[in-house]
């Protein structure tokens, strides 16, 4: 299964989220973030991930897992995301080719352009919590086609 990752920085009950703008959920929001390479653990690869989308460097010590997701197309397992946040970054957010960066106030986030998933445990997140989650699609490829069909979450994990 694909490693990836997400990360959500909170600001100034901000938090910034990009508009994607190519592959998986073009055109929807989300958290930087993307697949693992090799050799690399998933606090690097979220690091890497948002300098390379919005610019800014997160490589602080307050940057902390916050979760833990799993995302299935028609029972097969797709995506194994780990999720995380950070309220210290350095730079000045910027686009890139797959990203646009765009701050929202904690209670505007645009859920309605967000995979469906999201406001199931996004605002946890956002409030500081930490979650585990399964989220099942049905209705084969592409993945952001498919429709969410069912899911499983649990609160307050420990991550190490
Ligand atoms: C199915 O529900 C999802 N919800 C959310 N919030 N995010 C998701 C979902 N499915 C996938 N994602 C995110 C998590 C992954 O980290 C990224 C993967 O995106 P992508 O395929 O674009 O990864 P990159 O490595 O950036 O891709 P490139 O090969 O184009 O660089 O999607």
């Amino acid at each position: 299964m694909i490693e990836g990752t997400l990360c959500f920085v909170v600001s100034d009950d901000q938090v910034l989220l990009i508009e994607k703008r190519r592959g998986l959920g073009e055109g929807w929001y989300n958290g930087p973030g993307g697949k693992r390479e090799d050799g690399e653990t998933l606090r690097e690869c979220a690091i890497r991930e948002v300098r390379e989308e919005v610019g800014i460097d997160v490589d602080t010590p307050a940057l902390s897992k916050a979760g833990e997701l799993t995302f299935r197309l028609d029972g097969d397992p797709q995506i194994h995301c780990h999720v995380f946040r950070t309220d210290r970054f350095d730079g000045e957010p910027r686009p890139s080719e797959e990203a646009r960066p765009e701050w929202f106030p904690l209670d505007e986030v645009p859920y309605d352009q967000m995979w469906d998933d999201d406001s199931l445990w996004l605002p946890g997140v956002l409030q500081g919590r930490t979650v585990e989650g399964r989220f099942d699609f049905e209705g084969g490829e592409p993945l952001d086609d498919a429709d969410f069909v069912d899911h499983d979450l649990a609160w307050g994990i420990e991550f190490e």
